[in-house]
C-alpha cells in the first residue's frame, strides 16, 4: 500500500494498492466519528460495490444512507446534481457529515459538485472504481456537470478530503472501460514521463500497480503546482480539446477516455506537421496506442469538431489554450488566436 499526499489548499492523501480498502475505512472511521456518510453512486456501481460499502462503513460506526442515479454523459447534468442535493436534504445530512463519490468519473464529478454546493459546501471521499478515475479525475477536485452546450462547462474546484484507488475494484471492470483508463494513462506519459510512456507500450496489466501510483503522483504534482488551473495544470488537457469535441459529435458513443487518446493522436500529428516535434513523436503515440487497443482515429470533418471545440472552456475570447506536444513526456499549453489554431489543425492527418 502507497500513500500519495496531495499538497493543496486542502491538503488530502491517495491511498493506493490492491487490497487496501479495508485499511482505509479504518482510517476514515477514526476520523469522522460521530458523522454520517452519503454514499453516492450510480446504478452499476451500486449493484456491485453499493452495499459492499455501505456495510463496510456502518460496521465502523458510521451511519449512511445511498443515492444511486442512471450512469453515463446523458446523466451527469444539473438535474441529476439536483436530486442529490434534494435527497441529502431529505436524509438530514448535515455540514458537519460527509459524502462518499463511488464509482467511475461521472459520479465522481456530480457527487464533488453536489459537495461543493450543496450547503455552500460539505466534505466528500472519493472511492473511484474505475481505472480512469483512479488514475486521473478522483485527484485534484475538478467537479462538473455537462449542459447542452458541451462537457463540464458547470462546475468547480472542490478537493476531497480522502481518495482510496484499491486496485481490486477493476475485477469487475469490463475491459471496454479499462480502456478508457489506459487512454488517460497514455497521456501521463506523453506529458511528463517518457519512462512511464515506454511501460505501457510493454504489458499494461502486468504494471498495473506503478502504472497507477505513478499517474496519480503525476497528477498531484501538476495540481499542488497550479489548483485552479490557471497555467501549468492546463497540461493535463493534452488531447481534449479535440477529445470532449469528440464525445459530444459522437453522441458520446465514444468514451472519455477513448476520445481522448484520439484527441492526442490528432494534436501530435498536427505538431508534427507544422515543425514543433520529430514525427517519431506521433508514431510512438500512435504504436502505445495501438498496442492498448485503442482507436486513434475518428471518422468526422475536421470543421465540424472545431466548431464543438470553439465551445470549449479553454476558449478565451478570440483564443484557445491547447496543448502542444514537443517531445514523448513533454507538452506545454500555449495560447493561440481561433484562426491559426484551426489552420494548425488542418495541416494533420489522423482524420477522415
Ligand atoms: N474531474 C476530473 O479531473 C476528470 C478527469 C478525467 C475524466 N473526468 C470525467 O470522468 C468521466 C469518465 O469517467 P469513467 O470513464 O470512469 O466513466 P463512468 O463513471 O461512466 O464509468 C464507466 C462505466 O463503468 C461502470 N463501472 C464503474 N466502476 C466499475 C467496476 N469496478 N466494475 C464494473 N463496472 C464499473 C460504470 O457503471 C459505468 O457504466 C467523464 O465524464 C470525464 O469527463 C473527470
Ligand atoms: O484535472 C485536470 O485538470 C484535467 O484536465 C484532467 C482531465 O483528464 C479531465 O478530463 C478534466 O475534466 C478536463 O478538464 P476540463 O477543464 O476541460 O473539464
Ligand atoms: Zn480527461
Amino acid at each position: 500500500m502507497e500513500i500519495i499526499p496531495v499538497k493543496t489548499g486542502r491538503a488530502y492523501e491517495v491511498t493506493v494498492g490492491h487490497g487496501c480498502a479495508d485499511a482505509f475505512y479504518d482510517q476514515l472511521a477514526a476520523r469522522h466519528r460521530g458523522k454520517r456518510a452519503a454514499i453516492v453512486t450510480d446504478e452499476t456501481v451500486d449493484g456491485l460495490y453499493g452495499e459492499a460499502v455501505r456495510r463496510a462503513l456502518e460496521g465502523r460506526g458510521i451511519p449512511c444512507c445511498k443515492f444511486a442515479f442512471p450512469g453515463g454523459e446523458p446523466h451527469k447534468r444539473m438535474e441529476t446534481a439536483l436530486e442529490i442535493c434534494e435527497f441529502l436534504h431529505r436524509e438530514g445530512i448535515t455540514r458537519s457529515d460527509f459524502l462518499v463519490a463511488l464509482g467511475g468519473g461521472i459520479p465522481g464529478d456530480v457527487t464533488g459538485f453536489c459537495a461543493a454546493v450543496y450547503l455552500r459546501g460539505v466534505e466528500y471521499v472519493q472511492i473511484p472504481t474505475t481505472l480512469l478515475a483512479q488514475i486521473d479525475s478522483s485527484v485534484g477536485g475538478k467537479t462538473a456537470v455537462n449542459i447542452d452546450g458541451g462537457k463540464n462547462l458547470v462546475g468547480c474546484f472542490w478537493q476531497p478530503s480522502a481518495v482510496l484507488c484499491d486496485t481490486a475494484f477493476f475485477d469487475t471492470l469490463p475491459e471496454e472501460t479499462f480502456a478508457d483508463g489506459v487512454g488517460e494513462a497514455i497521456k501521463y506519459g506523453a506529458i511528463r514521463d517518457a519512462q512511464l510512456f515506454e511501460q505501457m507500450r510493454g504489458d499494461f496489466r502486468r504494471n498495473l500497480l506503478p502504472i497507477v501510483a505513478r499517474c496519480i503522483a503525476i497528477k498531484a504534482a501538476v495540481v499542488e503546482a497550479d489548483e485552479r488551473d490557471t497555467g501549468e495544470r492546463m497540461v493535463l488537457n493534452f488531447g481534449h480539446t479535440l477529445g470532449h469535441a469528440i464525445e459530444k459529435h459522437s453522441g458520446f458513443a465514444v468514451t472519455h477516455g477513448k476520445a481522448v487518446a484520439i484527441g492526442m493522436q490528432m494534436m501530435a500529428d498536427a505538431c508534427a506537421q507544422n515543425g514543433l516535434c520529430a514525427p517519431e513523436v506521433p508514431a510512438a503515440i500512435r504504436d502505445c496506442l495501438e498496442r492498448n487497443g485503442l482507436a486513434w482515429r475518428y471518422d468526422a470533418p475536421l470543421e465540424g469538431l472545431l466548431a464543438i471545440a470553439a465551445g470549449d472552456k479553454k476558449r478565451d475570447g478570440t483564443s484557445i489554450s491547447p496543448v502542444l506536444i514537443r517531445a514523448i513526456g513533454r507538452c506545454e499549453p500555449v495560447s493561440m488566436e481561433w484562426g491559426a489554431f484551426a489552420q494548425f489543425m488542418a495541416a494533420g492527418g489522423s482524420r477522415a
